[in-house]
């Protein structure tokens, strides 16, 4: 369902844990982690004798992995050269042990500093061990220069990084200045955070999760703070009993839509449908409701007032009919006009238990905090704001928000602790169990005008479904991206539609559904 994402420090105390608790040494867990990397290297190459290899040691033990791994490389017949970054003498510990062995088998060795790369013509396999988890601050002009003929190397030559691409910041995944581009990321034992950040995809490639003997109490002791969802979390989702009737499948209200914006509500309610919900209303302004109804038989309208804009006293038409919904989304394409905050105000007043906030919901919630006030520490309601949205609530741009998208998640769980989605290639989802979920999915097929409309839709069907705000909220992101995921292959150039997200939900549910991925993270690689 959630795979756990340590960041270095969280992961640096489960291999001393494992060390002093257990007496597994840091040789063996390096054996472990160089034989993982060395199936996923015989994994890509069916013959590996007569290739040739170059691997890049760094001073740490992510230069010991690159060592043990020359081993098994060279007893594989592979032609391997091994590149230290530091002098011979001065590698100790665990990776000092595995070079001993190296050289007692006499694989060729040199300096990185005296290597001339020019004498390179062809290699099979480069072997990124330069740095790990240890590396910090910005990398020393003699690394961004090695990482560089790696990355030039790389455009012929099959690239694999241990643990985590060199450069790559393992918190946030940002390359510092630069980073290597691997054609595959063997993480040992878990994927660090920093891999499952947007910024670091262009360089992880196809990312697997290699267990090295960590023993799982001493993760269950110390969890981490971070988790990326999994395929499994699709597994929540029940093969319906046949004789069900539509009330089981949750009765979703939608709160939205405006003359100018009828299309974002439409939207939404699609997004409940196709996810499932049984019955979905749509309650907005008469008119409104009356072309709605023309164009979309499946949706059911609760005509307001009159005309087609909203009014305060619009609402007490609605209130006695709360208790009968199973959940509420409020906002898409409502409009932002003081009538329509008069009666965003009201329906705060009676708030439905199980609320998703959305699109123009947000504009009002951030512009005042006594709104805020009003729903924070309510555990089932969500708010599902993008980077711009959730600026507002900062009085910053939507790209210091990026820059910072946890740091900034976890003040507002801090300050309100109420579920909230962060949108955004790998979507945040941050719980009232003071947990962070990622999303793996990063696709531009999700970014087109009507998709966060589509997904509020699929997260409010979801909490109808009965299943918990939070994993309602997991799910729901998990199969919008999946569906994105899907798309890519249809349209790589995108041009689909935000309905056509919502359309083929069911469709990507049946053939996703209990595939087993192995240890990819990613599906599609
Ligand atoms: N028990 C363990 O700790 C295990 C660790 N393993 C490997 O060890 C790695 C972590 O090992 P380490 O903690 O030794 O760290 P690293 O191997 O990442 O390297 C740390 C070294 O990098 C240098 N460094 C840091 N920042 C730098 C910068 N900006 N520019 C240039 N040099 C810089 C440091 O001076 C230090 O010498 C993991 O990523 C994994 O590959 C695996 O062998 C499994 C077991
Ligand atoms: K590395």
């Amino acid at each position: 369902m959630y795979l756990p994402l340590p960041t270095p420090q969280e992961m640096a105390a489960w291999d001393k844990r494992s060390m002093d608790d257990f007496d597994l040494r840091p040789e063996l867990l390096m054996e472990n982690a160089s034989r993982e990397a060395f199936s996923q290297i015989k994994h890509r190459f069916a013959d590996l004798a007569g290739r040739s290899a170059l691997l890049f040691a760094g001073p740490g033990n992510n230069g010991g992995d690159a060592f043990a791994l020359a081993r098994h490389l060279w007893i594989s017949g592979v032609k391997v050269m091994t590149l230290h970054s530091k002098r011979l003498k001065e590698y100790d510990g665990a990776s000092g042990y595995h070079l001993s062995v190296l050289r007692k088998l006499e694989v060729p060795y040199a300096h990185l500093s005296e290597y001339n790369f020019d004498f390179i013509r062809d290699v099979d396999i480069i072997v990124d061990g330069l740095l790990g988890t240890g590396f910090t601050g910005e990398l020393r002009q003699d690394y961004v220069d090695w990482i560089k003929s790696i990355n030039k190397m790389g455009e012929k030559a099959y690239v694999i990084s241990l643990d985590i691409p060199s450069g790559i910041d393992g918190i946030t995944g940002e390359p510092s200045p630069v980073a290597v581009r691997a054609d595959d990321t063997v993480a040992f034992e878990e994927a660090k955070l920093g891999l499952m950040q947007p910024e670091a995809r262009e360089y992880v490639g196809c990312l697997s999760i290699k267990k090295i003997g960590i023993p799982q109490s001493i993760k269950h002791d110390s969890p981490p703070e971070h988790y990326v969802l999994d395929v499994d979390i699709l597994d929540r989702l029940v093969i319906p009993r046949r004789t069900m009737h539509k009330g089981e499948g949750g009765h979703v209200l939608v709160l939205g839509g405006s003359q100018a914006l009828s299309g974002a509500a439409v939207l939404t309610c699609l997004g409940a449908l196709r996810a499932g919900a049984g019955l979905v209303t749509l309650a907005c302004p008469a008119d409104l409701a009356r072309q709605i109804r023309c164009g979309w038989p499946e949706i059911m309208t609760i005509p307001l007032g009159e005309g087609f804009d909203w009014r305060r006293e619009m609402f007490s038409q609605l209130k006695d009919e709360l208790p009968r919904f199973d959940s509420v989304v409020v906002g898409p394409g409502m409009g932002r006009d003081d009538d329509t905050r008069a009666f965003f105000c009201d329906y705060l007043e009676n708030v439905h238990q199980r609320t998703l906030f959305d699109a123009d919901a947000l504009y009002f919630l951030a512009g005042d905090d006594s709104l805020m006030q009003r729903i924070s520490r309510s555990s089932e309601v969500i708010l599902t704001p993008h980077p711009g949205e959730m600026a507002r609530f900062f009085h910053v741009s939507a790209a210091q928000i990026n820059q910072e998208r946890s740091r900034f998640v976890r003040e507002f769980s801090e300050k309100y602790n109420v579920n909230l989605v962060l949108k955004g290639a790998s979507t945040l989802i941050s719980g009232v169990d003071r947990h962070f979920y990622i999303s793996p999915f990063a696709t531009s097929n999700l970014a087109v005008g009507g998709s966060g409309d589509v997904l509020a839709g699929i997260i409010g069907s979801l909490m109808a479904q009965s299943l918990s705000t939070l994993d309602a909220a997991s799910l729901g992101v998990y199969w919008h991206g999946l569906a994105g995921k899907d798309l890519e292959n249809t349209y790589p150039f995108r041009g689909n539609l935000a309905r056509e997200i919502a359309d083929i939900l069911p469709g990507v549910l049946a053939r996703y559904k209990g595939k087993k991925v192995g240890d990819r993270v990613f599906f599609f690689c």
